[in-house]
């Protein structure tokens, strides 16, 4: 998107092989095979040339955005802060697309990031309701930008809006992660739902719910209840509970057809839900935050609940106000 937008955009990948291809071809054969990437898009192997391309024409015009998931998130913020240290005048925006808890620490992403980049750039977070594949042909997408840092809004605004994406700004990290990493553990649980044909009602309640207790995390943790209503929250918990693009509603869905969560993830697919559920629930438990669907979801993944059980459990709770 941005290098259709701007003439000047590097993209870094870690596998030599793969960036030469898309550097030469313009096609991402591994994660985007279908699409033809705009040909101003140039790609490098090499970290420090990427950091270098963004810094050097001053901050007033970079803009480095980190793809990797939030298992890659500490890695790739402490490579950034080494390189960073070669541009000391530099204090460029750096904004992430991950959604996610980290597995071991719950930490949410800009907990990662403000560890690893020791104040070395302005961050922020991107997201919202955005499937890779769709923003790649050019469709229309609405994002929101999080930071505490209004050059980083504007930075990611003026690189991101207009034509096909529309961006809004929020000072709200926490809520806006919060959203992002909740959402696709609700995702699971309709994938569930759908795989095991509960029908349309059941999901639209896994939705409301799961937003219910989304927002009951996110705010206990320190966000803004109106963001669990926007891109971030209800945005992209439908998107993400309800597209088949969604490789979350995909684990739920085969779980639900009886297959095992070995087979689903066997080709190696991020699935962030799969991977920070746990993280939430001890998070959710830390807080004292009901999270009855993230539960549920936690013992059809990793305790061998049979996905009709937990169906059960979930519906025999305690009648309740609204
Ligand atoms: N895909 C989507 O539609 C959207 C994804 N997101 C979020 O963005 C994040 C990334 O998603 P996505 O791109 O789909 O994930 P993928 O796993 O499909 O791709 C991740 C990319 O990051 C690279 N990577 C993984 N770990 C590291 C690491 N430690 N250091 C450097 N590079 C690494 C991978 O390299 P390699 O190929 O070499 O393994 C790959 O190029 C996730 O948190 C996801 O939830 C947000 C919005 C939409
Ligand atoms: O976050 C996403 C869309 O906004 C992508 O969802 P999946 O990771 O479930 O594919």
């Amino acid at each position: 998107a941005l290098a259709s937008h701007h003439s000047d955009t590097l993209l870094w990948a870690r596998d030599a092989a793969q960036a030469q291809a898309i550097g030469k071809q313009h096609v991402n054969t591994r994660y985007l095979p279908d699409i033809q990437l705009p040909s101003a898009l140039q790609c490098t192997s090499d970290f420090d040339e990427a950091v270098g391309h963004a810094c050097r024409g001053g901050v007033s015009s970079a803009l480095i955005i980190l793809g990797v998931p939030v298992a890659g998130m500490a890695e790739t913020c402490s490579r950034l802060a080494q390189a960073l240290a070669q541009w000391p005048s530099s204090k460029p925006p750096v904004i992430w697309t991950c959604k996610g808890f980290d597995q071991a620490s719950g930490q949410l992403p800009h907990e990662i990031a403000a560890a690893a980049l020791r104040g070395l750039a302005l961050p922020g977070v991107l997201s919202g309701p955005s499937f890779a594949k769709e923003v790649a042909q050019g469709l229309p997408v609405a994002l929101t930008i999080a930071s505490e840092h209004e050059a980083t809004r504007q930075a990611a605004t003026a690189a991101l809006h207009g034509r096909t994406a529309r961006i809004y700004g929020s000072t709200d990290v926490v809520g806006v992660e919060v959203g992002g990493a909740l959402k696709n553990v609700i995702a699971i649980a309709c994938g569930i739902s759908d795989g095991l044909a509960l029908g349309a009602n059941a999901r639209a309640a896994l939705i409301t719910r799961g937003l219910a207790e989304i927002q009951r995390m996110g705010v206990a943790l320190g966000g803004m209840p109106e963001t669990f209503s926007g891109l971030t929250g209800l945005g992209d918990l439908v998107l993400t509970a309800t597209g088949d693009l969604s490789r979350n509603r995909r684990v739920g869905l085969a779980i639900g057809t009886g297959q095992t969560l070995e087979a689903v993830l066997a080709g190696g697919m991020t699935a962030e839900g799969v991977r920070c559920a746990r993280a939430a629930l001890a998070l959710g438990q830390k807080h004292g935050v009901d999270l009855p669907i993230t539960e549920a979801v936690c013992s059809v993944l990793f305790d061998g609940l049979a996905p009709r059980q937990a169906v059960s459990e979930l519906l025999s709770r305690e009648a309740k106000p609204e």
